[in-house]
């Protein structure tokens, strides 16, 4: 049976400029291309889930603009449901305008928008999805007080809720206590416990720590290492796939949206699951960009099957 997903977060559209060398100060420099992509952790993470062929939904805002309208476009060209997608009438879509010179090198700056103006009022339908759903995952894109009443709702419905508290900020104490899986990497882990994750034995402790939070179940994702899991079943490190990375951008929310659309709610198949999800994110990373880098459910197959 096919996962339910919701995803509450981010929507950026991601403008790159392809520039021989960055701007000086007060310099005006002409930029060879121009590209746009649809992009925002939130909005990646639902595609992974829904390319993985979960039933997924969407939550979040966009403005009244060409932006909002080309993101939930590219949404639902993968499917997702884009019903609780709410239009901010103040605030523009989230874009992230990226330089990118001749040497690979980047320079980003990002505007929240909606996705930063976002209140409450985005959950004010989102009950009858709570009610259907499996799974209920944010980000720190986004409010975290929306996502703490978010997850508050949902777990009153039986939901199983997944934070992945990037980028890395200080932690709003309750929304842990509403959290039953968190997933950082590891420098986001260490941001929110004070642990230097080192060894196994920092793991337990990151564990220990966020237990004793609320959350009961940490993933921490190690780039090319793998995955450190510690669960009420067990804990463990699942190796990472080897392969040659050309771009890693998006290989934590493709992990994340593969990963849910795998597991038990009580995570009894984690170790099976992390094995999929990161089949999913090693075919990422072998590709330039971010959704369009993200692999549907039969390429992960396929390539589990080699
Ligand atoms: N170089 C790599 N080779 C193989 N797999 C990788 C590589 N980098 C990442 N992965 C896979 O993706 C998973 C998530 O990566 P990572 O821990 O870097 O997350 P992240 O820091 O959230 O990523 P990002 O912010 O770049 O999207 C890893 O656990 C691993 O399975």
């Amino acid at each position: 049976m096919a996962k339910k997903i919701a995803v509450l977060g981010s929507i950026n559209v991601d403008t790159t400029y392809h520039v021989q060398r960055f701007p000086m100060p007060g310099e005006t420099i002409s930029a060879g291309s121009k590209s746009s992509a649809p992009g925002g952790k939130g909005a990646n993470q639902a595609v992974a889930a829904a390319r993985s062929g979960a039933k997924t939904w969407f939550i979040g805002m966009v403005g009244a603009d060409n932006e909002g309208k080309f993101m939930r476009e590219a949404l639902q060209e993968d499917h997702v449901d884009t019903k609780l997608i709410g239009i901010d009438e103040l605030h523009g879509t989230g874009t992230a305008l990226i330089t990118l010179d001749a040497e690979g090198q980047n320079d980003i700056m990002v505007y929240g928008g909606a996705n930063q103006a976002m209140t409450t009022e985005v959950l004010k339908n989102a009950d009858a999805v709570f009610e259907e759903i499996d799974f209920l995952i944010s980000q720190f894109e986004t409010p975290q007080a929306v996502t703490a009443e978010a997850f508050k709702q949902a777990k009153e419905h039986g939901v199983t809720t997944i934070l992945n508290p990037a980028p890395a900020h200080e932690i709003l104490p309750e929304l842990l206590q509403y959290t039953d899986v968190v997933i950082p990497n590891d420098s986001e882990s260490f941001v929110l416990t004070g642990i230097k994750i080192t060894d196994e034995d920092s793991m337990l402790k990151s564990a220990e720590w966020f237990k004793q939070q609320g959350a009961k179940n940490l993933l921490i994702t190690l780039g090319s290492k793998g995955v450190f899991y510690c669960t009420p079943h067990g804990h463990g490190m699942v190796p990472a796939f080897k392969v040659k990375a050309v771009d890693t951008t998006a290989a934590g929310d493709t992990f994340i949206g593969a990963l849910a659309s795998q597991l038990d709610n009580d995570l009894s198949n984690v170790a099976d699951a992390l094995v999929y999800a990161q089949r999913a994110s090693s075919l990422t990373v072998q590709k330039m960009g971010a959704m369009p880098s993200i692999p549907t459910g039969e390429e992960v197959k396929a390539a589990l099957a080699e």
